[in-house]
């Protein structure tokens, strides 16, 4: 797993810790993993050019201290100070003691081997200043290695308003920050580089599943399982008017774990061509049989007026998602408050605006905003709605009604294709039937899902059954780095 804490914990972890610890000492440690990875970066460090950007604050002073080490190698280093009359001191002069200088060209940046951006780390805040703007856009020879965060990406958020200092690398110091880990910050961040300090840190507020933390999850059957045992899932999706939304639901359940998938709806005849393993009967649910989760609204159509509330009485784990999403909008979260059993919601951002106007009332929020934000978003809504929430998109964020948060970056924007997200929640809606609790559900589902597009879309466009296909191959991916299970 992947951990991220926040920037309030990481400061009151490193205050814990430099009570304890001669002055100074964290940040050697830091700048020390800073040069080490940076000198591995370079094809060798006598001679090579490296620019260091320096901001006013701690950032800076870690990326002067671990340029003074380079220039000790025989690095020829020269340093931007974005504030110079601010600049960290003591790394200031270490740098020139080694032999470093101070240059205001911003020529050099274009020249350098390597380039160290110290502008901004955890105390950034609001997007890049002016004078450090212009670096964004500047042509680059070299690599360009964070300090901790990328300049401009909100450490906690991953948003970026405005422009940021996009990284090959970036060399995050005690933990991840969650900006690293969500888009858009996410993708300014290049390859990740953690660098052990001594912090000790509570719970992380959000993870990233490894694949064998996936695989740690999968639900699988042992020696004594029937098909009953392992789970059943319900399917309540498609219309006559949208029936391909059932066939891809089901396509996405029948890969999930569960022994078996009801559907029930007007698609039965669909899905049953499609798919002869399915039960399924052109009834509603209540003739649909016993299942241990329901998947609903896929495809729906003005059906799901009836169809939302009656799934949403029954006593097992519902994933609500499309149409079933826009009627909940229109309920409003009461439409949940007799639930005992879990709810997961997945809405992409144009969904959930509207659930977030259901529940505080107004317009929905413009959908950009809430994409860049998705974190906070994603929080909001799951704790409006008292409901686990899954927030599709180019990071897909899971986030449960106390604020823990998974975050899946598995995924490729060749899902951006119709249908691709009924898969998921037919995926979802079977991994909850086979047991998992939602957060680990849409974690699962997100990385399985993620893994079946790149898979199906390698090099051309993939069709969303040609995701579900790929999803057993995803299985193997993960259980194959989980292996020993
Ligand atoms: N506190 C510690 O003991 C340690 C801190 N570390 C480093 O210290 C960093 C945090 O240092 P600071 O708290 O000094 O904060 P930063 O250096 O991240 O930023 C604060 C400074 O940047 C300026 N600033 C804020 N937003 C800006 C923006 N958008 N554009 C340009 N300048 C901006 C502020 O005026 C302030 O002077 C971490 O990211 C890490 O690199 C590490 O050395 C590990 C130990
Ligand atoms: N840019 C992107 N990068 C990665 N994944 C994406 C991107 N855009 C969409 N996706 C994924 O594709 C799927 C689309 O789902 P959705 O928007 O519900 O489509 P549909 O309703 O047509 O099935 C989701 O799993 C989402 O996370
Ligand atoms: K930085």
């Amino acid at each position: 797993m992947r951990r991220a804490h926040t920037v309030e914990q990481v400061r009151s972890a490193e205050a814990d810790l430099m009570a304890r610890l001669p002055e100074g000492t964290l940040m050697q440690r830091a700048a020390a993993g800073l040069a080490a990875t940076c000198a591995r970066l370079l094809p060798r460090v006598y001679g090579s050019r490296v620019l260091v950007l320096a901001g006013s604050g701690d950032n800076g002073g870690d990326a002067l201290y671990a340029a003074a080490r380079l220039a000790r190698r025989g690095a020829r280093v020269s340093a931007v100070l974005l504030s110079p009359e601010k600049a960290h001191a003591a790394g200031l002069a270490a740098l020139l003691a080694a032999g470093g200088r101070v240059t205001a060209d911003q020529g050099e940046f274009e020249r350098a081997d390597l380039v160290l951006d110290g502008i901004v780390g955890i105390g950034g805040r609001g997007g890049l200043r002016p004078e450090a703007q212009p670096f964004a856009a500047l042509p680059r020879r070299g690599r360009v290695v964070a300090v901790d965060v990328p300049s401009g990406v909100d450490p906690d958020t991953g948003e970026v308003p405005g422009v940021a200092l996009r990284a090959d690398v970036t060399v995050c110091f005690g933990t991840y920050k969650p900006g690293l880990l969500i888009d858009p910050g996410a993708s300014y961040a290049g390859v990740l580089q953690l660098v052990g300090i001594g912090l000790e840190l509570p719970p992380a507020p959000v993870a990233v599943l490894q694949h064998a933390d996936a695989a740690a999850l999968l639900p699988l059957p042992g020696a004594e399982s029937d098909k009953y045992r392992r789970g059943v899932v319900g399917v309540a999706a498609g219309s006559a008017r949208y029936p391909g939304a059932a066939v891809l639901a089901v396509a996405g359940a029948l890969r999930g774990g569960a022994g078996a998938v009801r559907y029930a709806g007007t698609a039965a005849a669909e899905v049953v061509r499609r798919f002869p393993e399915a039960l399924v009967t052109a009834g509603g649910p209540a003739e649909a049989g016993r299942v241990q989760a329901w998947v609903v609204g896929p495809g729906s159509g003005e059906g799901v007026r009836e169809l939302l509330p009656e799934v949403l009485a029954a006593d097992v784990p519902v994933l609500v998602d499309a149409d079933g999403l826009a009627e909940l909008a229109r309920l409003g979260p009461d439409a949940l408050a007799g639930r005992s059993a879990p709810t997961l919601l997945t809405p992409h951002t144009g969904e959930e605006a509207r659930l977030l106007a259901g529940a505080e009332g107004g317009a929905p929020p413009a959908a950009d905003g809430l994409a860049a934000a998705r974190r906070a978003t994603a929080r909001r809504l799951a704790a409006a709605y008292r409901a686990t929430v899954l927030l599709k998109g180019s990071t897909t964020v899971v986030a449960e009604p106390d604020g823990t948060v998974r975050v899946n970056p598995t995924g490729t924007s060749w899902l951006a294709t119709a249908g691709s997200g009924d898969v998921l929640s037919g995926l979802a809606g079977s991994l909850m039937a086979a047991g998992l609790g939602p957060l680990d559900a849409g974690a699962v589902a997100a990385h399985l899902h993620g893994l079946a597009g790149r898979t199906a879309a390698a090099g051309a466009p993939a069709a969303a059954l040609d995701v579900a296909e790929a999803l057993p191959e995803a299985w193997r991916t993960v259980r194959s780095a989980g292996a020993g299970r």
